[in-house]
């Protein structure tokens, strides 16, 4: 593709314009003949120190920050297309978007602290339950009617995305629900993607080693509204939930549409929620009249998760009905408040991706009406992230089960020790047991009739990360081999 269809309002040197660009990208090693590199200041590193490396494998222009335009435009070959932004980020994720040319037709984003992956999950099969072909991308990777194919990262760097979008519109996607990380929107990664409708869910504490302050951690959830949701956009929250004064701010503004959910909201408002077994009877008036759906998923936050994915799909041109109707099958994403087996004598053991204070205490309070007898967890927290957080996981760990077994997450870099050490501050009385495997066994061994066990923080993931490595790891296959050697299925 030539650089002038994708280089924006770029300035371009004379000539440059017809250079055929094959490929994008932000890492040097990934460069191939042909490509642009943007070379990007990094947590880490500066991508400039490798322009020389990516135009030694073939890069032929080089997109960079301003302050090094002139150094690069010297030290590079004669011939390589030097191009300058303020914000090589931003035009790192339009040129990607104009490089793809294509995404699914109507798509819709979430942020949140918590909730954006089950909310995505539950936008895409309010989507599929309305007839459309739907995809939703985060942290379990692309789920589609065809099955699930693993990302890595919550919000995909801004090329990735754009490269699944365009193959996600070629098999026929027309509508997709997105994830937004707050690093995903601090890094501009989505910048380049067309948004309908965006979703906020929640503002808790988390990523506060990434995010200097709350308020620079709301920021960049903010910048969803401000930013990126273009004007005659749709935006969807629960009045009730801190911090959405400010989104309420931005809308007026900008002059946005709003649609409200929960108990004070007034496009969904729910006017009464009752417990039945495993599902919750929720009563809620709307403009096109009163409805009762039976959400099969317990928890008060599924509530709002359901409440917004319903917004946003409302939002995003479903019929309210149709909406609402689609609650009453939605299913649980992978590994949050999951059924994963049950002792013999009855015990129930749940796996939950909860690795945030507040996610703890949440997904706790949700299964203590649940537990004839005992409530008991598994938690731990992972390694070169948030360490502030680590004491507040224990102390609602302990705040809310009966029993606290501190295990290791993902240790990452970290000595892992000393991490279960800051867990332990907040779970004075917790039971330690470092190997996660052993923990999941004790805890299953511990379950009595009518008790619960919920194994916390890793959720759908199947590998512990140790240092630089991956062992295969999986809370679910823990717990079927813990469940099998005390002789149940
Ligand atoms: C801290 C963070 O967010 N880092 C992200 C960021 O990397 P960075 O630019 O800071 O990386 P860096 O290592 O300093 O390198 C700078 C630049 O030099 C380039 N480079 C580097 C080495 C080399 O040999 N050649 C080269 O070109 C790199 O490709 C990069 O462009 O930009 C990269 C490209 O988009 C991301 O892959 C990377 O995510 C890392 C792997 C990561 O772990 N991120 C996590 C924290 C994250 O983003 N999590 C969120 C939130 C999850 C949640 O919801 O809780 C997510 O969306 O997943
Ligand atoms: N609305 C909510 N409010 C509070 N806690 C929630 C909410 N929704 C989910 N949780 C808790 O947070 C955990 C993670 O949920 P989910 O994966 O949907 O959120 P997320 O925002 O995508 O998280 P991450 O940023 O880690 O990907 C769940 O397992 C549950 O414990
Ligand atoms: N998306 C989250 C995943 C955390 C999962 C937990 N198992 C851990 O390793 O802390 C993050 O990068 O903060
Ligand atoms: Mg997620």
């Amino acid at each position: 593709m030539h650089l002038h269809h994708i280089a924006g309002s770029l300035d371009l040197p004379d000539g440059a314009e017809g250079l055929d660009i094959a490929g994008i990208t932000s890492d040097s090693r990934a460069v191939k003949p042909g490509y642009l590199f943007a070379a990007l200041k990094g947590e880490k590193v500066d991508g400039a120190a490798f322009a020389g490396k990516a135009v030694a494998a073939g890069a032929s222009a080089v997109l960079v920050g301003r302050e090094a335009v002139s150094r690069l435009r010297a030290e590079l070959p004669s011939g390589t297309v030097v191009l300058a932004d303020e914000e090589p980020r931003r035009a790192l994720a339009l040129m990607a978007a104009k490089f793809y040319a294509r995404q699914p037709k109507v798509m819709v984003a979430v942020t949140g602290t918590s909730g954006k992956t089950s909310v995505a999950h539950f936008v895409r099969q309010i989507f599929q339950a309305a007839g459309h072909s739907a995809a939703s991308l985060g942290t379990i990777g692309t789920v589609t009617a065809d099955g699930q194919i693993y990302g890595g990262l919550t919000t995909p760097d801004p090329v990735a995305l754009h490269a699944e979008l365009a193959r996600l519109t070629d098999d026929g996607i027309t509508h997709a629900a997105l994830e937004a990380s707050s690093h995903g929107l601090d890094q501009h990664r989505l910048d380049g993607v067309r948004l309908d409708v965006a979703g906020f869910t929640n503002l808790g504490r988390d990523h506060m080693d990434y995010h200097p302050t709350i308020e620079d951690y709301l920021q960049a959830k903010l910048r969803l509204f401000r930013d990126l949701l273009p004007e005659g956009g749709s935006v969807v929250y629960d009045p009730g939930e801190k911090y959405t004064d400010r989104i309420a701010k931005i809308a007026e503004e900008r002059g946005l549409r709003v649609f409200t959910v929960g108990q004070t909201g007034k496009g969904l408002r729910l006017a009464g929620l009752n417990p039945n077994g495993a599902s919750q009877i929720l009563r809620i008036e709307t403009e096109r009249g009163d409805y009762s759906v039976s959400l099969p998923l317990i928890g008060h936050f599924q509530v709002s998760n359901a409440l917004v994915a319903a917004g946003l799909a409302i939002m995003a041109g479903v019929n309210t009905g149709t909406a609402l109707r689609a609650l009453e099958s939605l299913k649980g994403a992978p590994g949050r408040l999951e059924f994963a087996g049950r002792k013999k004598n009855g015990g129930l053991v749940v796996i939950d991706y909860a690795h945030k204070p507040d996610a703890i205490d949440n997904a706790l309070a949700a299964l203590r009406p649940f537990a004839d007898g005992k409530l008991s967890v598994i938690v731990g927290a992972g390694g070169d992230r948030d360490p502030g957080k680590r004491p507040l996981m224990g102390e609602a760990a302990a705040r809310r089960a009966d029993l606290v077994i501190v295990t290791d997450d993902n240790p990452r870099s970290e000595d892992p020790a000393l991490i279960r050490k800051a867990v332990l501050a907040g779970a004075p009385d917790a039971i330690e047991i470092a190997d996660r495997a052993e923990a999941i066994r004790e805890g299953i061994r511990r379950l009595g009739p009518g008790d619960i066990l919920c194994v916390a923080g890793k959720g759908h993931e199947t590998g512990q990360i140790v240092k630089d490595t991956i062992l295969p790891f999986s809370d679910h296959m823990a717990v079927a081999e813990a469940l099998a050697g005390e002789g149940n299925q």
